[in-house]
Order: C-alpha cells, then sequence, then structure tokens
C-alpha cells in the first residue's frame, strides 16, 4: 500500500535531521548526500561541459551548495561559485563541505549570471527568518532578471519553509530538490508558484524517523484517503448508501442547492432531498428529477423533517440568504446531530458572532468550507486565529475553535481537524473558480459523510476529487458539469 507522503515543517525536520544524526549518521554524510542529489539533477537537465553558477549562502543550505559545485566540477561543468559573506565566517558542516572547493570564490550577487546554462541557487533554505536586503536581495533579483534556469536546492531562497510567503524577495526556480520529505513551502502559495516542479532526494532519513518527529500534515493525496472511501457490496441497496438533505434557497435561489444536491447523489449517497421552503417548491420540482423534494419552511421546518432518522447528512449554506433564520437552520442541525457541511451563507450568517460557533460542533461530525473571504469575516475579532502567519496553523485554530472539520478553499486548500491533522490540496484548477463549484464541493463533502465516511477523510476526499473532476474538463468548466464528472474520476479512483 501507498503510505501518504508526510509534509514536514523545518522544525520537524531538523528533529527528524538531529534523530538521524544522534543514530550515527554524521550530519556532513546528510550534508554530503543533499549535495550529491543536487548535482545529479543540475547533470540531467544541463548538457556535459556546460556552465554552472553556484551561488551559496552562509548556511548549510549553502554547504549543500559547496557540495553540489565540486561534484559537477569533477563532473567536467564549467562551475563558478559565488559567497554570501566571508568563507572564514562558514562553521560546521557548511565549513567542512567549502574545504572541497579549491576553485575561486567570487561574491554572490557578481556572479556572471546571464553566462549560465544553470543557476543553483544554494543561498538560503529552511534558515531563512528575516526580509532580504543588501547583497543577499541583489543575488536574487540578478539571478531572477537573468533569464536563465535555476535550480533551487530545497527551496527557492527567499520563500519561508513553513509558510510559503515571501521574504521581500524570493528565486523564482526552473526546478526545485527538496531532501527526504516535501515542507509546507512546496505546496502552500506563492511558495508553490516559485518551486517549479520539485523532486524529493532520499538522504538516508528513514520514514520512521520523518514519522517519529509528530508531524500530521499530509500531502492531500489519495493514499491519504482512499481506504475509507464507500465501495457499495453485493448487500448495498439505496437505503444503506445514506440520505442526504440539502436546504434549498427561496424562489429566485435555488440552483446552489441542487448543485449540491446532484453532486451528493452522484458521490453516491443512496438518496437525496432538496428542503425547499414553500414558495419555491415550483421551480425546484420543474428542475429535480432523481434528487426529491420536499416542503420545510425555516428552523420549524427544518426540525419537523429532521424528526426523519433517515437524514443523516445535510448541506446548510448554499443561497440559504444571510440572517437569523439561517442562524437558528443551522442550531437545529446541530441539535439533531446529524452529519453536517456548512458552507456560504451558514458561514455569513455568523459574521462577528463566531463565539456562538466555540465548541459548537464537537458532538456531531462538522465540515465548514470557508474561502478565504467567508473565513475573515467568520473569524473577524479574532486575532488568535486570522493572525498566524501559517495558513495550516490559521485552519488547525479554527477547527480547534469550533470543534468541526475546516476547509479554507483557494488554489491551496488546506483541510485540518479539531485533532490536529492537516492536508495541503495541490490538484485544483483556475478553472474551478467559477459560481457554483463551491456549492457542488459541499454536495461531495456530505454524500461521502451520509455514506459514513468520517469528517477529515470525507472533506480531504471530497476536496481531491472535486478538482480532478474540474481538472478533468479544463477551460470552459461551469459548476453544472462538475456532478456529471464525478463518475469518470471515481472509476479512475477505484479500479
Ligand atoms: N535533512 C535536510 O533537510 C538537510 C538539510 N540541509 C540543508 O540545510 C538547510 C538549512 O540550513 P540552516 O543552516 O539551518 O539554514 P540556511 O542555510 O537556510 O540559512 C541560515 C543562514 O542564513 C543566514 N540568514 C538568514 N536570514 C538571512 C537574511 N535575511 N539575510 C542574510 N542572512 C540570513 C543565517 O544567519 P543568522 O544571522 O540568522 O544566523 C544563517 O547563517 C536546509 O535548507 C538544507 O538545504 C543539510 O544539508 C542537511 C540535511
Ligand atoms: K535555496
Amino acid at each position: 500500500m501507498i503510505r501518504p507522503e508526510f509534509v514536514l515543517t523545518p522544525l520537524e525536520m531538523k528533529q527528524a535531521d538531529a534523530a538521524t544524526i544522534a543514530a550515527g549518521t554524521p550530519g556532513i554524510d546528510l550534508m554530503s548526500r543533499a549535495g550529491r542529489a543536487v548535482a545529479d539533477v543540475a547533470e540531467r537537465v544541463t548538457a556535459r561541459g556546460g556552465r554552472i553558477l553556484v551561488v551559496a549562502g552562509p548556511g548549510n543550505n549553502g554547504g549543500d551548495g559547496f557540495v553540489a559545485a565540486w561534484l559537477l566540477a569533477e563532473r567536467g561543468y564549467g562551475v563558478s561559485l559565488g559567497l554570501l559573506g566571508n568563507r572564514d565566517r562558514l562553521t560546521g558542516d557548511a565549513a567542512k563541505a567549502s574545504r572541497h572547493w579549491t576553485g575561486d570564490i567570487g561574491a554572490a550577487e557578481d556572479l556572471p549570471f546571464h553566462e549560465a546554462d544553470l543557476i543553483i541557487d544554494a543561498l538560503f533554505g529552511t534558515g531563512l527568518t528575516r526580509n532580504l536586503e543588501g547583497a543577499a536581495r541583489l543575488a536574487v533579483e540578478r539571478m531572477n532578471m537573468s533569464g536563465q534556469p535555476i535550480l533551487a536546492v530545497d527551496l527557492p531562497s527567499g520563500i519561508d519553509g513553513e509558510t510559503g510567503s515571501v521574504w521581500g524577495v524570493a528565486v523564482r526556480a526552473a526546478r526545485t530538490v527538496t531532501f527526504a520529505a516535501r515542507k509546507p513551502c512546496h505546496l502552500l502559495m506563492p511558495g508553490r508558484a516559485h518551486c517549479g516542479p520539485v523532486e524529493v532526494a532520499d538522504i538516508g532519513i528513514s520514514p520512521e524517523t520523518l514519522a517519529a518527529t509528530g508531524a500530521d500534515l499530509w500531502a492531500n493525496q489519495p493514499a491519504l484517503w482512499l481506504g475509507a472511501l464507500p465501495r457499495p457490496g453485493l448487500a448495498s441497496h439505496k437505503y444503506n448508501r445514506g440520505h442526504t438533505l440539502v436546504a434549498s434557497g427561496g424562489a429566485t435561489r435555488t440552483g446552489a442547492a441542487r448543485l449540491a444536491a446532484r453532486a451528493a447523489l452522484r458521490i453516491g449517497s443512496g438518496l437525496v432531498t432538496v428542503a425547499s421552503p414553500p414558495e419555491a417548491l415550483g421551480v425546484n420540482a420543474a428542475h429535480l428529477t432523481a434528487v426529491m423534494l420536499r416542503g420545510c419552511d425555516g428552523p420549524e421546518g427544518l426540525h419537523t423533517v429532521l424528526k426523519d432518522e433517515r437524514f443523516n447528512a445535510l448541506v446548510l449554506g448554499p443561497a440559504l440568504g444571510v440572517h437569523a433564520n439561517t442562524r437558528a437552520m443551522v442550531a437545529v442541525a446541530v441539535q439533531a446531530r446529524r452529519s453536517l457541511v456548512l458552507d456560504a451563507d451558514a458561514l455569513t450568517s455568523f459574521e462577528g458572532l463566531a463565539s456562538e460557533l466555540h465548541q459548537a460542533f464537537r458532538h456531531s461530525p462538522t465540515v465548514l468550507t470557508p474561502h478565504s473571504g467567508e473565513f475573515n469575516r467568520l473569524f473577524s475579532g479574532h486575532s488568535d486565529i486570522l493572525d498566524p502567519p501559517s495558513k495550516i496553523e490559521r485552519v488547525r485554530r479554527a477547527a480547534f475553535y469550533t470543534g468541526a472539520v475546516v476547509v479554507l478553499k483557494g488554489a491551496d486548500t488546506v483541510i485540518a481537524s479539531p485533532d490536529g491533522r492537516a492536508a495541503i490540496n495541490e490538484n485544483g484548477t483556475p478553472y474551478l473558480a467559477t459560481a457554483g463549484s463551491g456549492d457542488t464541493l459541499s454536495g461531495v463533502i456530505a454524500g461521502l459523510m451520509a455514506q459514513g465516511v468520517h469528517a477529515f477523510e470525507a472533506a480531504s476526499a471530497g476536496v481531491w476529487i472535486h478538482a480532478a473532476a474540474g481538472s478533468s474538463f479544463g477551460p470552459g468548466l461551469i459548476a453544472e458539469d462538475l456532478a456529471d464528472l464525478l463518475p469518470g474520476t471515481l472509476r479512475e479512483l477505484l479500479k
């Protein structure tokens, strides 16, 4: 079985490094393997004898660069090396690595970047903690301006390893080689856009050592949740594949609920019902076939409908309206302890009232699916949730606070569970940024929960499947297409 891919923070990577060193592998061996991995990639992408410039920084990232430089010189490339700062200021493994380099050492910012066939960026890795200024900034700007391909060592210099944000300016790499595991910056925006394709080199740090750091962040890939996906057996019938209820908005706001409902049906919920206000029954009836319809007037109506225990998953929010009634419907749903997906208006209705959601969902499986605008509105005034520089930390804190799994949507959707687990999604497409796409996602997640999938797995799988379906269509995608792309995506996944 394929293991889910851990994503390690710089701190966890340091712990894994230290544990490997404590278990008997000298640090210089790790650095030598890292530098060799960089040299191997450089060799693969540069014709023999080509001109390679190595830009080395004052820490261990620079140390990796020194190793790569002398290996590539040995392999017949024309290598020049520039260092930020003074050679005699190098310490530890980086100082050891630099002793192998017998060529000249120029200033990092003064290398003839335009003449390079390849630039190796070994200026800063995970140790960068402040804005780039002076010579460091100049070196990065000149690398970028050269127009020549840049191979980043560990991560593009100027990117923060933990958050993926830019420290003033950052290298735009053509490719990146990282070590042992990807870091958050390789998946989170804007870092991801600076990396190019990322290769992970094995430098002898075991998967067990990585896991022992207590890392609980993963790349959102099928290995994380495939085993939890429902596969109907011979004995399945529609009544044991769950029944999803989707609340509709008023007469002129019904489409969003139907998008969610169709997606829930396509993802395998045995039955799906749209709960419609009386004045919208006609318009809903005119557009529904396999999805069922039921009258449901506000919170009291929902309370009555939910007396039927068979409705085991519920979507509230799409086009439901921003008002107290929506908040009351959420309260009814929470009381009824059903699996719940809250999106759009169900979140915005709590703007400035997030304290009403404090630990509200700890007793029933709930997924909140805000985009960044909804997230910021919902938690306005909660600086403990909104202020951390790491998106992963913000989403985790929202999940701790509410007791729900939180999906913060975007190009780098993050999914976090109140138990601390988190995943970063990376198979999205900009074409998913279209009206109704989020409604479809809430239906997919609810439909999975209706079939008994736990909230974190349902949210993670839902996000990935929704994105894969959208990516399979590409240009011209509209939300109506998404539900009907789900069967193809599921067929691939489950074969
Ligand atoms: N298992 C692994 O992943 C391995 C990774 N290796 C490589 O090591 C680096 C991390 O090395 P580290 O020494 O911790 O950090 P850096 O090289 O990224 O940078 C630290 C040095 O940079 C100076 N610094 C920091 N910010 C700035 C700035 N804005 N301007 C100028 N200088 C800056 C910092 O100086 P201080 O004054 O802050 O102390 C340091 O001198 C990792 O990314 C991998 O490439 C190892 O090879 C082993 C295996
Ligand atoms: K780098």
